[in-house]
């Protein structure tokens, strides 16, 4: 199997497209840290795992990416148990626009600091046996999400953040390569925030339009995303790409030249 004997961390990981991302590896031959904020979804994936794939095939870490010792402990826990990791996504993600400094916590800053302690890890400047970190961005990195603007400012902040690491680590000599997914609207719970108008806040006035524009797109089934996902770990010519998945198909976006 393509990805046997090769570990991999992923965020968000107890529902969604985390979990999606998550069992591909799994059917691919990977082990998986399935790391999440929401304990009791998680432990019940992980059963359900244990039952496909054998227990010795995944973790479940309880952790939320906004604490820095809850996720270096949790990468600490799946070195100790896996030997190493090789494999990172950055998936977890909220939509909250009334709680917005949450917002940039968990969909930024989370990005931010999974990508640096997975870097930490893999760096083969620091013995490290390098890897790859694909972080899940959005559509919305790409250009604006009207009544999501600060949504849309952490995408487009994962997706510079992202461009820039690949740059870095290629120039540095790091090993370990950096891509991003930024995929429409896809088939979960987060889309609930849509119309949601505690979560949308002082533009719950746009559920209407925003609902609209979710059926101009479309809503894509979560495989979607893990197929893309798989593509982008598997081509190792891909470092500092962004991943469109659509519903008319998955292309590499052109990004203007400088
Ligand atoms: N569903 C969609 O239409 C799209 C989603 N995305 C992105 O995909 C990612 C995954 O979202 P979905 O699977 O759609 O949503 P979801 O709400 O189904 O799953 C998100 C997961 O992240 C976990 N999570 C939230 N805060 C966390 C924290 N602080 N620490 C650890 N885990 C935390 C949740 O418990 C949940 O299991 C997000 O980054 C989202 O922005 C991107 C484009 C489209
Ligand atoms: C706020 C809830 C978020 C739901 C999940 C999500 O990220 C969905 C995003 C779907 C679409 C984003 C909508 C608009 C983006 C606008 C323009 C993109 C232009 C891309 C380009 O070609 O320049």
């Amino acid at each position: 199997m393509a990805l046997e004997g090769r570990t991999a961390m992923v965020t968000g990981a107890a529902q969604g497209i985390g979990r999606s991302i998550s069992e591909i590896l799994l059917k691919n031959g990977a082990k998986v840290a399935l790391l999440d904020v929401a304990e009791a979804t998680g432990t019940t994936l992980k059963k359900s795992l244990d039952g496909q794939y054998g227990p010795e095939r995944t973790l479940f870490i309880p952790c939320d990416v906004q604490s820095q010792q809850q996720f270096k402990a949790a990468l600490q826990k799946a070195v100790e148990t896996f030997g190493h990791v090789d494999i990172f996504c950055n998936n977890a993600g909220i939509a909250n626009e009334n709680d917005w400094e949450k917002a940039v916590s968990v969909n930024l800053m989370g990005v931010v600091r999974g990508s640096y302690l997975a870097l930490e890890h893999m760096n083969k400047l620091s013995g490290g046996q390098g890897g790859v970190i694909i972080n899940i961005a959005s559509l919305a990195g790409l250009g604006p999400f009207p009544g999501a603007p600060v949504y849309t400012a952490t995408k487009h902040g994962v997706v510079g953040f992202t461009r820039s690491m690949a740059a870095t680590s290629k120039m540095s000599g790091y090993g370990v390569r950096f891509n991003m997914i930024c995929p429409t609207f896809v088939q979960t719970d987060i889309i609930n925030s849509l119309t949601c108008p505690a979560a949308l806040g002082q533009f719950a006035h746009l559920a209407d339009p925003t609902r609209k524009l979710m059926e101009q797109h479309g809503v894509l089934d979560v495989s979607r995303v893990s197929e893309g996902f798989l593509q982008l770990l598997l081509d190792e010519t891909k470092d500092g790409e962004a991943l469109v998945v659509v519903s008319k198909g998955s292309q590499y976006y052109t990004f203007p030249s400088l």
